[in-house]
C-alpha cells in the first residue's frame, strides 16, 4: 500500500506536535522514522493509524484520503497492523487467539450486517461460529479460511510450538513475534511499528531485526518503523525520514542521509559526525585550532553548515596522529570494541577561543556544539602505537581522499 502525507499538522492539547509533514512511502517500502525523544515520531505513526485527528493536511492510502481536518477513517477500518513499543499483548489470550482475533474482526467487518449484535468475540472460532449466525456451509468455509490463515502466520513467525501458550509463558522474543503475527493478521498491506525492539537485549534485538527484514521480504508489506536508534534505521530501512521538533528535516535512502546530510543536526544525529568549528572562506574551510597549513574543500557541503560555521566529519573519516599537523584533541574516553577502539575526544580547550566559533544557536542549541566532543575509531594496534592513556592530547586530521584537502597558503589566494 502506498502511503502519502501532505502538509500534515497535528495538535495535542494546545501544542503543535507535527508541523507540515509531507512524505511519500511507495508500496512495499520500509520507511524508518528516526528522531530524538519527543520529536513527534509516535504522533506521526498515530496519525497514520488514525488514532489522532489532523489539524491540517491529508493522509492517503493508495490515493484514497483516510485523514484530513474534520475527517478520520476509524483505525479499525484502515487495514493497518500496529506493533506497539510494549507489545500490548492480552494476558488472557493464547498465541493463536491473538492471531485469530484480528482475523475475526476483519471477517466481522465483511459480514457486519449478519453478525451485528451477536457477541462474536468469544475465545475460539468454534464458539464464535456456534452462534449460528451464518449458514452451515458458510460457517465451515469461514472456519477453514481463518484456521488456514492462523496456521500460515504461526509458521511465518515460527510460533507453531507455542500456539497454546499465554503471554506469561513466553520469552521476550516470542512475545515480540506474537505482536508481529497479530499485526500481520490485521493487515499485510501496511505495518506500523513503534520502537518494537526497544525492550529487548542486544543479541535478541539483532535476531529480531533479521526476522523483521525477512518478514518484510516475504510479505511485501509497506512498513513504517519508528526508532531513535540510527544503526537500526540504517540497517533496516529503504528510506529514512529524520524528524526534529515535529518536522521531517530530511528524507532519503540510508546512504544518502548518512553521506549527504543537509544540516548539522542530521550529520550529528544520523552519522555521529563531529561538527568541527572553524571559518569558511568561499569553498574552503579552516578548522579552528588547526596546527599546520591545510584547509578543507567544502564544495559538496550544504549551505546550512556554512551558516552554522562548522564542517561535518564522520568517525571513520578521521586519522589520529601523535604530532601536528592536525587539530589538537584531548582523549576523554576509550572503549575497546574488539576489532576497533572507540575514542571519544574533545577539542583541546587551550587551543580554542570560543568567541571564534560562529555557532548558529537555533540549529545547534540541542547539540553539544561548543563543548565539541565526538567519537572516532582506531585499530587496537594504532591505539597502542599512538596513545596510551585518556587525557592525552593528540592530533586528528581529515583522512586524505585526494580532493578534500588544500593548502592554506595556496588557497588563500583563490578566495
Ligand atoms: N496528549 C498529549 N498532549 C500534549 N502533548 C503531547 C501529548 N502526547 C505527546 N505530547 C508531546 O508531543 C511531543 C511528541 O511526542 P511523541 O510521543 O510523538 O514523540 P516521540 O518522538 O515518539 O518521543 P519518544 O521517542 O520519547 O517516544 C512530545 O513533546 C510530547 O511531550
Amino acid at each position: 500500500m502506498k502511503v502519502e502525507l501532505s502538509g500534515v499538522s497535528v495538535k495535542l492539547g494546545n501544542r503543535t506536535v507535527l508541523r507540515e509533514v509531507s512524505l511519500s512511502v511507495p508500496s512495499g517500502a520500509f520507511l524508518a522514522v528516526l528522531g530524538p525523544s519527543g520529536s513527534g515520531k509516535t504522533t506521526l505513526l498515530h496519525a497514520i493509524a488514525g488514532f489522532v485527528p489532523l489539524e491540517s493536511g491529508t493522509i492517503s492510502f493508495d490515493g484514497q484520503i483516510v485523514s484530513r481536518a474534520g475527517y478520520r477513517l476509524p483505525p479499525e477500518e484502515r487495514e493497518v497492523g500496529v506493533v506497539f513499543q510494549s507489545f500490548a499483548l492480552w494476558p488472557h489470550m493464547t498465541v493463536e487467539e491473538h492471531i485469530t482475533f484480528p482475523l475475526l474482526q476483519r471477517r466481522r467487518r465483511r459480514f457486519r450486517t449478519e453478525l451485528e449484535g451477536k457477541g462474536i468475540f468469544r475465545r475460539t472460532i468454534g464458539k464464535y461460529l456456534s452462534n449460528k449466525t451464518q449458514s452451515k456451509p458458510k460457517e465451515d468455509a469461514a472456519v477453514e479460511t481463518i484456521e488456514h490463515e492462523v496456521e500460515k502466520l504461526l509458521k511465518l513467525t515460527e510460533l507453531l510450538p507455542f500456539r497454546k501458550r499465554f503471554p506469561s509463558e513466553l520469552s521476550g522474543g516470542q512475545k515480540q513475534r506474537v505482536a508481529f503475527a497479530r499485526a500481520l493478521a490485521a493487515s499485510r498491506k501496511l505495518l506500523l511499528l513503534d520502537e518494537p525492539f526497544s525492550h529487548l537485549d542486544a543479541p535478541l534485538r539483532a535476531t529480531m531485526q533479521l526476522e523483521l527484514a525477512k518478514l518484510h521480504r516475504t510479505t511485501g508489506s509497506t512498513v513504517i518503523f519508528v526508532t531513535h536508534d540510527r544503526e537500526e534505521a540504517l540497517a533496516l530501512a529503504d528510506l529514512i525520514a529524520v524528524v526534529k521538533d515535529g518536522r521531517v528535516v530530511q528524507i532519503g535512502p540510508p546512504d544518502e542521509v548518512y553521506l549527504q546530510p543537509n544540516s548539522p543536526f542530521v550529520a550529528a544525529f544520523v552519522a555521529g559526525a563531529a561538527l568541527v568549528p572553524g571559518t569558511w572562506r568561499g569553498k574552503w574551510f579552516t578548522p579552528l585550532g588547526y596546527v599546520g597549513d591545510e584547509v578543507w574543500d567544502g564544495t559538496s557541503i550544504p549551505p546550512a553548515f556554512r551558516e552554522a560555521g562548522c564542517f561535518p566529519v564522520r568517525p571513520e573519516e578521521w586519522v589520529l596522529r601523535k604530532y601536528p599537523p592536525g587539530i589538537p584533541v584531548r582523549i576523554v574516553r576509550r572503549a575497546y570494541e574488539g576489532r576497533t577502539v572507540r575514542l571519544t575526544v574533545e577539542l583541546a580547550a587551550t587551543e580554542i577561543n570560543p568567541d571564534e566559533v560562529q555557532c548558529n544557536e537555533r540549529e545547534t542549541a540541542d547539540w553539544p556544539f561548543r563543548k565539541t566532543s565526538f567519537d572516532l575509531f582506531v585499530s587496537p594496534q594504532k591505539y597502542r602505537d599512538i596513545c596510551t592513556d585518556p587525557g592525552q592530547i593528540r592530533h586528528i586530521i581529515l583522512r586524505k581522499s585526494g580532493t578534500n584537502i588544500g593548502s592554506r597558503t595556496k588557497n588563500d589566494n583563490n578566495v
